[in-house]
């Protein structure tokens, strides 16, 4: 067997960096209805390498011809990010994975195994010990492609704790340098995922010569919650995707995990290398390239995700924008923040939305006269526009 090809335990190993890893081109595509061509799907890794996401995960090489390709046009391009193909523990997978990379500044092969009993049982009909077997040799194997190589127990949010001691020790010995531990059906709690990594950490003996990541699916709608839960019992790699794109109900927001981690540095002792103002940007990207749109409540990147239509909210913000925004727009890529007028709206608004339209009222009065005909059309009216209001101070 050659030598393991050398891995340089220096950036990624630092104990406060939090690894972005971007796995839209991959989890992200396998939505139905997702499917990106190599063009498309290069445009978006190169939006992702200027966000200075850590890892790109650009697709299956061994799925398609058109994926192989896609594979190695990013790797190809992109040199500022790592390129990670996704391979099964089967020799076949990780050898097409390794070609596709070879043009990579910085590759890495993620090669995967259930753990599950039910996975073993049903899916892959497979005692435990030849999964343990398989996964070692195809670590060892991906280690000879690729310096960097990634192990994840597929389905390890219902897989039993000592077994995945087990074989992830075993796989640490082989060589992976980064170990996924996915809620591959979004079944875990919090508190319950974020336990299993700290056990995970504290029970492997060599669990120091690796980095844990989180991979969470969003079936209950706890992906981000769980991957957050999970970093501050020491994961330092999250698995995420741009919007949650990703299978069934998605995969954790990208723009969700790192908000969080930058708005709250009082809860989480990590750093992020983000440029988080091309967060929106991606997001409209993505959601241009798939047609999937994005529902205007999402956070961060959705439509009303810096709006106010409220009157009270309106008046707040316009005194003190911190009253209703715990962050900033223009810091994720939005040009500003947003006052709608509405049915909801108040006078405060109203008399400063006016005066940018040009309009000062002479009396309070005035203001009031008009403000009782813009709540009776607001009644009538869904959107209210500019032209509505500047016909309705004319009448
Ligand atoms: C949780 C996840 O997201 S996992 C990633 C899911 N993504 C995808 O599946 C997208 C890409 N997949 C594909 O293009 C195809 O499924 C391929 C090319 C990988 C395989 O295609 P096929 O050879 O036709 O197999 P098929 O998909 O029907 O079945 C999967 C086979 O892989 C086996 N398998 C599944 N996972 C693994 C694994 N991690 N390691 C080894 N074998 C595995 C299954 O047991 C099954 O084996 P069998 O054919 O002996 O029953
Ligand atoms: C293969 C792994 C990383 C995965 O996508 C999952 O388990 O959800």
């Amino acid at each position: 067997m050659a030598h393991l090809l050398e891995f340089e335990e220096t950036e990624y190993m630092s104990k406060d960096k939090l690894v972005i890893f971007d796995t839209t081109l991959r989890d992200g595509e396998q939505s139905p209805g997702a499917s990106m061509d190599k063009e498309e799907k290069l445009e978006i890794a190169q939006q992702l390498e200027k966000m200075k996401v850590d890892v790109i995960e650009a697709g299956f090489a061994v799925a398609s011809p058109g994926d192989f390709d896609a594979v190695k046009l990013v790797a190809d391009n992109i040199k500022d990010s790592t390129i990670c193909s996704l391979s099964r523990a089967v020799d076949k997978d990780i050898e097409v994975a390794g070609e596709a990379l070879k043009g990579a500044n910085s590759g890495r092969i993620h090669t995967f195994i259930a753990t599950s009993p039910l996975h073993m049982k049903h899916k892959l009909q497979m005692e435990p010990s030849a999964v343990i077997e398989q996964a070692v040799k195809s670590v060892r194997l991906a280690r000879n492609l690729c310096a960097d190589v990634e192990f994840s127990c597929e389905d390890a949010g219902r897989s039993d704790l000592d077994f995945m001691c087990e074989i992830v020790e075993k796989v640490i010995d082989a060589g992976a340098r980064t170990i996924n531990i996915p809620d591959t059906v979004g079944y875990n709690m919090p508190e319950q995922y974020a336990n299993t990594i700290q056990q995970l950490i504290e029970r492997i003996p060599n669990s120091d010569k690796a980095i844990f990541s989180v991979h969470c699916h969003n079936d209950l709608g706890l992906a981000v919650a769980n991957s957050l839960a999970a970093v501050q019992k020491g994961a330092r790699q999250v698995e995420c995707t741009i919007n949650g794109l990703g299978e069934r109900a998605g995969n954790a927001a990208l723009e969700e995990i790192i908000m969080a981690i930058k708005t709250r540095p009082d809860f989480f002792d990590v750093e992020v290398d983000i440029d988080t103002r091309h967060i929106v940007p991606t997001s409209q990207l993505v959601s241009k390239i798939t047609g999937f749109a994005v529902q205007p409540n999402k956070a961060i990147v959705g439509d009303n995700a810096f709006a106010h239509e409220s009157g009270i909210h309106q008046d707040g913000v316009l005194k003190n924008r911190e009253t209703y925004e715990i962050m900033r727009a223009e810091d994720v890529g939005w040009a500003n923040n947003r006052m709608v007028l509405g049915k909801h709206s108040g006078r405060n608004a109203f008399k400063s939305h006016l005066a940018g339209l040009g309009i000062q009222f002479e009396n309070s009065d005035e203001l009031k006269e008009a403000f009782v005909a813009f709540k009776k059309l607001a009644d009538q009216k869904h959107d209210i526009l500019d032209e509505d209001l500047l016909s309705l101070i004319k009448r």
